[in-house]
């Protein structure tokens, strides 16, 4: 079993907290955060820069709202942690043939189908449907509901939002943003902000 730090102790740290523990697979440690405060029974640790004093913990990033996807990727980037876990709650299910990248979380009710290929620090949150042959770059968040079509891509750094559908076979370039249910019909190049259905680019 191994040890476990989440970053963070917001209200997506609980959510990585609770499939971790229910998991089976980690003795959660603690949690960093800016400042004191409670996440369930575990304890807080201190800030970030008291990861070196756990070498032998693996970590996760808990921090999972859309303003925060600059802060996790320099996050990523500052920390000097040696071993990010990927987490996967118990009622997710995860095809054998897909595969998940490091200090990815896999959250209640999602699906990742046959031969896709999830990036590192990704989140696939509550009831995300991602069908067969499907690629996820890094750092991409699909939110709960968010169903990605077989064959699609979806690069770094991504955001899509409550409820969005995604289009089998397109492509969506890294740094884009889904608005909470829109509906992606075609493929969009890279920074798009997407709205609607169907979805468009809008500011
Ligand atoms: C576990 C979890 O909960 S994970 C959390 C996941 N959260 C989400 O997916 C929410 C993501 N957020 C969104 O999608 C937001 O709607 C955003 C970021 C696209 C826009 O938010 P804001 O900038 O605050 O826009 P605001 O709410 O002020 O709305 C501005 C206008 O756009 C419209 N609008 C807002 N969101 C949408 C949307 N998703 N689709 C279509 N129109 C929208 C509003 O109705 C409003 O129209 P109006 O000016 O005619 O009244």
């Amino acid at each position: 079993m191994d040890d476990l730090i989440i970053i963070g102790g917001g209200e997506h740290a609980f959510m990585v907290y609770e499939a971790a523990m229910l998991s089976g697979q980690f003795r959660v440690l603690g949690f960093l955060d800016r400042q004191p405060g409670t996440l369930g029974d575990i304890s807080y640790l201190g800030t970030d820069d008291a990861a070196p004093n756990h070498p032998g913990a693996a970590f996760v990033l808990g921090i999972g709202t859309m303003q925060a996807g600059p802060a996790r990727r320099q996050m990523i980037g500052r920390m000097q942690v040696k071993r990010w876990a990927s987490v996967v709650h118990p009622r997710a299910f995860v095809s054998p043939s897909a595969s998940i990248g490091v200090g990815t979380v896999i959250m209640p009710g999602a699906v990742v189908n046959a031969r896709s290929m999830i990036g590192n620090h990704c989140i696939i949150n509550s009831s995300a449907v991602v069908e067969h042959d499907v690629r996820v770059g890094h750092c991409t968040h699909l939110s709960p509901g968010t169903v990605v079509g077989g064959g699609a891509e979806i690069g770094d750094n991504c955001f899509v939002g409550l409820g969005s559908r995604v289009r089998d076979h397109i492509s969506i370039g890294n740094d884009t943003l889904v608005a909470m249910g829109s509906v992606v019909t075609g493929s969009w190049p890279q920074g798009s902000v997407l709205r609607g259905v169907p979805a468009k680019p809008r500011r």
